[in-house]
């Protein structure tokens, strides 16, 4: 578990980690000196000389505090390791997520990671902080106890010794014979929560087409699912909770019969017979606990697993020497891609000369969406290349390349705080005022206006108290105030009102104006000006031209433009 831990957050915790282990240590010996002192306290209370026991009974209450006195320190470093450790996971976790492909991010990796990155590092992390300590305790404790028992009289302490090496080989069988249940129930345990939050989201949906009875079922199916898990991790753990307590009863029950044996046959004098036997009980009774902790510490290692997961995803390599573009042409030179098992770009080639406006039309599930984050390199291709200017997007700094592009895509998150933030974001060093003149140019005076603190109002998590038309028209504002050479803009594809609509696309002509575009179309009357159009399917490249020589080509571009809503015309 250590190692594991160490690999995950790296050796730099390896020393904080080893002092909190050796104080654990440390305490956990003296608890067992401590019960070991009883020893020459009966022999003193039940000797001719009573009154010897004194002495003892000093140094078993300095023992005693001293004990308590280390317990503290070692729980209390324990707990702050714990705590460096959780930061530590956030931020390697965090730093780690910053690096990958934003490709990667689909909703159910979001989901997965959600449920690490919350219960899954605290639960992880606290056994730390408060199970190592007990698990030393429950195991370290005994054995003095039992190294004691071996100097009163070394049959008995074999005895009592013997139990230890059973009890690590049920504790090894336990571990195997439950990691798989584990992993299960983990995976159960992410599909409730992703069901759950899916049949929360979808209420609005699920009411409007009274289908919460038949997607409640599938719900219900998966918490069925974990708790069938859960039983089975349960019942997996059974046979190694019997088996550990059939051990420790055992070694008690031989110890003790040992112990009278020997006491009988004139070997042992009374106060060590009763040493060992308050001793044998005192030893047994934290290794029965050992199931209990063992439990939650395979928990977290299961949850250190994930986490492994996670950090050993490669992000995309980075150019060791990496150049800047001084253009702002791009190009798709013969690109394949593939997901899921699927080729969803393939062999496709497109150009955009700088300050040109290419559109991309066609069906749904194209892969027009695809071509837009694919210049942006939300991931790599599997064949071909992507250049800007002229240079391969994978021989670019990352950050220097997302500093070409303000990207305008159809879902639009806001953070939870004012229009104000959201908007800066796109670039932090920018001023009020400028802040201010890009959410003007977004069309987005009237939304302020009519909000009740203007400014200063917070949109709720996600936006939720914007509509889509307004989400987007910040999301514009975000992109004008970024100023960067290159637009991206997936279309919005929800009807919007007149007015909105007229907003949206008053927003899009100021972000486009000079800049090079490539958009992803979804209504044909807004593509009519570009200066190339794409009509892609399955991927390909179709057709391509000008509005009028497609037009003229009678093609898949002019059927659609037939097809099309005449309002959009
Ligand atoms: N990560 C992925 N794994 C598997 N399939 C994917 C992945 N990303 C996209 N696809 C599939 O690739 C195809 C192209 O998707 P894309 O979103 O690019 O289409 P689109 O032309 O933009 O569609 P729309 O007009 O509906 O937005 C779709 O069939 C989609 O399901």
């Amino acid at each position: 578990m250590i190692r594991l831990l160490l690999r995950v957050l790296g050796q730099q915790y390896a020393s904080p980690l080893r002092r909190a282990v050796a104080l654990m240590v440390a305490a956990a010996v003296l608890e067992g000196i401590s019960y070991a002192l009883v020893l020459p306290v009966l022999r003193g209370l039940l000797g001719p000389t009573p009154d010897s026991a004194w002495p003892w009974i000093a140094v078993f209450a300095g023992t005693v505090v001293a004990y308590a006195v280390l317990r503290y320190v070692a729980d209390l470093t324990g707990f702050r390791v714990g705590a460096a450790l959780l930061r530590g996971t956030y931020r390697r976790l965090g730093d780690h997520l910053t690096a990958l492909p934003i490709g990667w991010f689909t909703p159910s990796r979001v989901g997965e990671v959600s449920v690490l990155a919350g219960r899954g590092v605290l639960q992880a992390m606290s056994a730390v902080a408060h199970l190592l300590g007990p698990l030393i305790s429950a195991t370290l404790t005994p054995a003095t106890v039992a190294v004691v028992i071996t100097f009163v009289d070394w049959r008995i302490g074999v005895a009592a010794i013997v139990a230890a090496p059973l009890i690590g080989a049920v504790h090894v069988w336990t571990e195997r014979s439950t990691a798989a249940g584990d992993t299960e129930r983990i995976a159960r345990e992410q599909e409730a929560t992703a069901r759950v939050v899916e049949f929360l989201h979808a209420q609005p949906v699920l009411r409007a087409g009274d289908r919460n009875a038949e997607r409640f079922e599938i719900l219900d199916r998966s918490l069925r699912d974990l708790e069938t898990a859960s039983r089975r991790t349960t019942l997996r753990t059974i046979p190694g909770a019997i088996a550990l307590t059939t051990i420790v009863q055992t070694a008690f029950v031989c110890t003790m019969v040992l112990a009278v044996h020997v006491a009988l046959s004139g070997d042992l004098r009374v106060p060590d017979v009763l040493a060992v036997l308050l001793l044998a009980t005192l030893g047994a009774d934290p290794l029965l606990s050992l199931n209990e902790i063992g439990g939650r510490i395979r928990g977290a290692r299961t949850v250190l697993i994930g986490i492994d997961d996670v950090l050993e995803t490669r992000p995309l390599p980075v150019a060791p020497c990496p150049r800047t573009p001084v253009r702002h042409d791009l190009e798709l030179n013969a690109v394949t891609l593939r997901a899921g098992g699927r080729t969803i770009i393939d062999d496709l080639s497109l150009t955009v000369p700088d300050g040109h406006r290419l559109a991309l039309v066609g069906p749904s599930g194209a892969g027009k969406s695809t071509i837009l984050k694919l210049l942006a390199r939300f991931s790599d291709v599997d064949g071909g290349a992507v250049h800007i200017g002229g240079t391969d997007l994978r021989d670019i700094d990352p950050v220097t390349l997302m500093a070409q592009f303000s990207i305008v895509f159809q879902d639009v998150y806001l953070f939870d705080g004012t229009i104000e933030q959201n908007i800066h974001l796109a670039r932090p060093d920018a001023t009020h005022a400028e802040v201010r003149a890009a959410a003007t140019a977004a069309q987005l005076d009237d939304v302020i206006e009519r909000l009740p603190d203007g400014w200063s109002t917070v949109v709720g998590e996600g936006g939720a108290f914007l509509s889509g038309g307004e989400r987007q028209r910040v999301s514009i504002a975000r992109a004008l105030l970024k100023n960067a050479p290159v637009v991206l803009l997936d279309e919005v594809t929800s009807a919007l009102d007149p007015l909105s609509d007229a907003a949206v696309h008053h927003g899009i002509d100021r972000l486009c104006n000079g800049r090079t575009v490539v958009m992803a179309a979804h209504r044909v009357h807004s593509v009519r000006d570009a200066d190339q159009i794409a009509f892609i399917d399955h991927g390909h490249v179709v057709e391509q031209g000008t509005h009028a020589e497609l037009m003229l080509l009678n093609g898949r571009y002019a059927e659609y433009w037939a097809m099309s809503d005449p309002i959009d015309v």
